[in-house]
């Protein structure tokens, strides 16, 4: 359903300087979840941008069934990492999930409602009429989470999204992600520096190579629905982790 074509990314007026994404190339199946490792710097939240329509790609093309993107597509929403900078603190928890839906056009009622149901959906049911700053980071992050739910996306793109909170949270939030992935049959793009999360998630684990292209790749055979602990010690997790990992150092990969 996503299709990435010779994406090629350079930032300024040059076209011969260094890109930040070259020749990267990729598809993504619907209801798939792939995430995308790769070293700092290595372009991958240029990438995303380029595929969320938000940064236009110097050559090359994304298309989203079929349709080139060429600004951000109504079935497509993103997570960032920052979600202190991504909800507005002079909104309620429930205004800030709302408000793009009533900037889509969608009427106050069916708003109302998604609002509801994307609040339940992480836990955050009796929140809604809290602001931001009264909650705690990965509270915020899930309000983050649900105004992107509440959006009814067919894709949804996350660019480090639990990069700022603590173990615990974390883990919470990504048996969350997993559990409104599959609720909402949503297809998911998560981009990751931990090598552990990219593969408890993920369908696929893209690893991306300066600049960013795919230049390692690795099914996840692991059994749904995963489980933190059990997950974890099963020995093809391990075999995976060990891959990923002297990918991301570039050495040569043990079959
Ligand atoms: N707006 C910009 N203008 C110029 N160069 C940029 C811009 N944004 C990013 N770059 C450059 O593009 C390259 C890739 O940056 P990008 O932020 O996409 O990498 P990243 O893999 O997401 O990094 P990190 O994991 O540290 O967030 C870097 O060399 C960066 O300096």
């Amino acid at each position: 359903m996503l299709e990435v074509s010779n994406l090629r990314k350079v930032y300024g007026p040059d076209p011969n300087a260094a890109p930040a994404v070259a020749d990267l190339n990729f598809t993504v199946a619907e209801r798939e979840f792939v995430s995308i490792l790769g070293s700092s710097g290595c372009g991958k939240t240029t990438m995303m941008r380029c595929l969320s329509g938000l940064s236009p790609a110097t050559s090359g093309e994304v298309t989203l069934e079929g349709r080139k993107v060429d600004g951000p597509p109504k079935d497509l929403a993103f997570v960032f990492q920052d979600y202190s900078r991504s909800l507005l603190p002079w909104m309620t928890v429930r205004r800030n999930i709302s408000f793009p839906l009533r900037y889509k056009g969608v009427d106050r009622r069916a708003a109302d409602a998604a609002t509801e149901e994307a609040l339940d959906a992480v836990a955050l049911s009796g929140r809604g009429d809290r602001y931001p700053w009264q909650l705690s980071g990965g509270m915020q992050q899930r309000v983050a989470i649900a105004r992107a739910l509440a959006y009814r996306p067919r894709v949804l793109l996350m660019d480090e999204p639990f990069a700022s909170v603590d173990a615990q949270t974390r883990s919470g939030l990504e048996d969350l992600l997993l559990d409104v992935w599959k609720r909402y049959e949503i297809t998911v793009l998560f981009v990751t520096h931990d090598i552990d999360e990219a593969i408890y998630l993920g369908d696929r684990v893209l690893v991306l190579r300066p600049p960013a292209n795919v230049g390692h790749e690795v099914s996840v055979g692991l059994p749904r629905p995963r489980h933190q602990v059990e997950t974890k010690r099963e020995p093809e997790f391990g075999r995976l982790r060990g891959e990923l990992f002297a990918a991301l150092e570039h050495r040569p990969v043990a079959s």
